[in-house]
Formats: C-alpha cells, sequence, structure tokens
C-alpha cells in the first residue's frame, strides 16, 4: 500500500475531441481485408475479427491519466473502463496486455498499487492478464488492450438502433464534473467515493443480463459524453426523444456544474453536438451534465421495447440502477430532444 497521491489530470477527459479523431482517421489510407467486420470507420467500440461463421476476436485499447488520487483505485477504473469497451460489443474479455507510461524519478510501489488494482478488476473479469509494455514518461498514464471473444450473430454494434427501440443507461452520468468538484474542495469525500465506485463496476453483470433481450445495439457512454455517444448510436439516421426525469445523475453533479465546474472535455463535446440536440427544458446544468464526459460510464443500450421492463426488472433486482431513459423514431430535424 502507498499513501502517496496522484496528480489528477484526465481519464476520459483527456480524450482527443470527436471531430478532431474523426478527420483525422478519415484521411488515413487503410488496407480492407474481408474478415474484419469492425473498424474505426463507424467509431464503434471494438474492431471485430471474423474467425468463422460463429467466431470473432474483439480487441480494444484504452489507457488515460489519472482521474484520481489512489493508485489502486485508478488502476481499477482503467481497468474497468478497457473492459468496457468488450461488454458494450456483446463480447466476452479473455486477455489483456497492460500500457504503463511511468516517470523515471517516481516511487515503484505507485506503479505497483495502479498495476494491482488493473489486477484486480481483471480478476473479477474472469479475465488473464498475459503481458504489457512499460516506458518512462514525464507524466503518468495507464491502460490496458484487452482481447476478447463474440458470438458473431449476436454481436453489438454501436450503430444499429431500430425504430421503436427504447434506450436503457446502466450508470449515473457526472463523474468528470464530481471528480472535478472533488479537486477544488466544491465535494467532499462521500460524492467523490460514489463517483469511484461507479467507475470501478464492470458493465460485465450487465451485459450478461441484457445478453437475454433484444439489443439492436450497445455502446458505453465515456469521454464524448452521453450527448456524443447517442449521437454515433442514432448516426444521420434516426432520433432520439430522452426523458430527462429518468437519465440517473450522480449525487454532487448538479451542484458541481451548478458552481461552475466546467471541464474542457465537456466543452468539446458541447460545441460538436450541440447542433444536433434541442433542449426543450431550460437547464443549463442538466445540458453539463450530459455533456460531461465520462470514464468508465455505463452500458448505452438500444431494447425492443416489449423487452425493456424485464430488462430494468432483472437489472434493478441485481443491484443496477437503471431506467428506461428514451425511445428511438424516425429521423426528424434534430438527432435528440431532450424532454
Ligand atoms: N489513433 C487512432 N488510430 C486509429 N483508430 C483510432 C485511433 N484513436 C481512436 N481510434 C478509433 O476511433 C474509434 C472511436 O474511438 P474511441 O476511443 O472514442 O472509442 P471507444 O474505444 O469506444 O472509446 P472509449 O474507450 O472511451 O469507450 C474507435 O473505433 C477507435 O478504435
Ligand atoms: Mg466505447
Amino acid at each position: 500500500m502507498t499513501n502517496i497521491k496522484l496528480e489528477v489530470c484526465g481519464g476520459c477527459n483527456a480524450k482527443i475531441p470527436q471531430e478532431s479523431l474523426e478527420t483525422t482517421l478519415s484521411s488515413i489510407n487503410n488496407y480492407k481485408r474481408d474478415d474484419i467486420l469492425v473498424g474505426f470507420d463507424t467509431m464503434d467500440d471494438a474492431a471485430v475479427i471474423k474467425i468463422d461463421e460463429e467466431n470473432g476476436v474483439v480487441s480494444t485499447m484504452d489507457f488515460f491519466p489519472p482521474m484520481v488520487e489512489d493508485a489502486f483505485s485508478f488502476g481499477q477504473i482503467a481497468c474497468a473502463n478497457a473492459l468496457s469497451d468488450i461488454y458494450a460489443m456483446g463480447a466476452e474479455p479473455i486477455a489483456g496486455l497492460n500500457i504503463v507510461l511511468f516517470p523515471e524519478d517516481y516511487n515503484l510501489e505507485i506503479l505497483r498499487e495502479i498495476l494491482r488494482g488493473g489486477a484486480d478488476k481483471m480478476i473479477e473479469a474472469k479475465a488473464s492478464l498475459v503481458g504489457g509494455h512499460s516506458i518512462h514518461d514525464p507524466k503518468i498514464k495507464y491502460g490496458l488492450s484487452i482481447t476478447g471473444k463474440v458470438d458473431i450473430k449476436k454481436l453489438w454494434r454501436n450503430n444499429t438502433v431500430k425504430k421503436n427501440d427504447v434506450l436503457i443507461l446502466t450508470k449515473p452520468l457526472g463523474v468528470t464534473l464530481v471528480t472535478n468538484a472533488y479537486s477544488v474542495g466544491i465535494l467532499g469525500k462521500e460524492e467523490l467515493n460514489k463517483a469511484i465506485a461507479s467507475m470501478t463496476y464492470l458493465n460485465k453483470y450487465a451485459k450478461e443480463i441484457f445478453e437475454k433481450y433484444r439489443i439492436s445495439a450497445a455502446t458505453d457512454v465515456t469521454g464524448f459524453g452521453f450527448l456524443g455517444h447517442l449521437g454515433e448510436m442514432l448516426s444521420d439516421k434516426f432520433t432520439a426523444i430522452i426523458d430527462s426525469s429518468k437519465i440517473p445523475i450522480l449525487d454532487g453533479a448538479y451542484k458541481a456544474a451548478s458552481e461552475f465546474i466546467f471541464t474542457k472535455g465537456g466543452q468539446r463535446n458541447r460545441m460538436y453536438f450541440e447542433d444536433r440536440v434541442e433542449f426543450l427544458k431550460d437547464d443549463f446544468v442538466l445540458e453539463e451534465i450530459l455533456f460531461d464526459p465520462q470514464t468508465s460510464g455505463g452500458l448505452l443500450v438500444s431494447i425492443n421495447e416489449d423487452d425493456a421492463k424485464c430488462a430494468i426488472k432483472e437489472l434493478r433486482n441485481f443491484g443496477i440502477d437503471a431506467n428506461i431513459i428514451g425511445k428511438i423514431y424516425n429521423k426528424y430535424d434534430k438527432s435528440v430532444f431532450i424532454e
């Protein structure tokens, strides 16, 4: 154990914005193999390689700077976040490689704690750590590349929502607002600990429940915020009407946004997406929460309306505070309406 506190500067708030990523990637030449089922062109959560008519290999990587001071918790969060993209594809994680950037003059006890945190979540996921890569760098960054497997007929893509489906979100929003508000003394340990508990919670459990139902599309809500990731799901073909009163929100997030704890990532997300959304309510604080970048956020799924009530019941019985938060319609002038 170490009591040394990490410098907090990141999580998914550190991600390069959606627009910059899309324009940069679209200009890169790429060799197209027939067995690549999902690449980066649809901005999905992970890549999928077809092995045969039934089996696919799923591959993803994620790393970022710390968003909490405690090294063990940071390791847990980074690993839960990396695993999450596998669950968002409806897949099962098999193996992980650690990605470590660590300052030359830092106490190695800190690194051990970060790696212990990551290993703890790999064990919970029943996935094996099989290696990694470690270099010196002026700022700590940690994450994993995860490989998983999937039945390709049951693969969940991010942009295949169906009209009349409803949307379920499995974790509360507001983690970057809460962690930033804690850093400047506006919120206390109680709110921070709830945010950490949410970020370390594996999406494995929600995924295993959703597998029993008709899911047409899924993603995890991370750096581009709830609205950015919802936008990827809708592409330019569908519109969602969201009932904001049903959106789960972390304790303290509303207070943080009311006290003008605006995050850089949240402002970037707003600039990218605000033209596609109509807020039917006058609530600027709620808007900030919907644009807030999430680290290790919940699954956002598009599910058959007839299945949704049973799925919600099962999620709640399991202790996951999920709600039906909206519905999918044919494309209207805006992509999202917030009621
Ligand atoms: N430098 C890069 N080169 C090629 N593809 C990239 C690069 N950075 C991101 N991508 C791809 O862009 C898409 C969107 O990336 P992004 O990191 O937002 O997805 P994600 O892994 O679902 O995010 P998160 O881990 O926050 O859930 C993914 O398909 C990802 O593989
Ligand atoms: Mg993702």
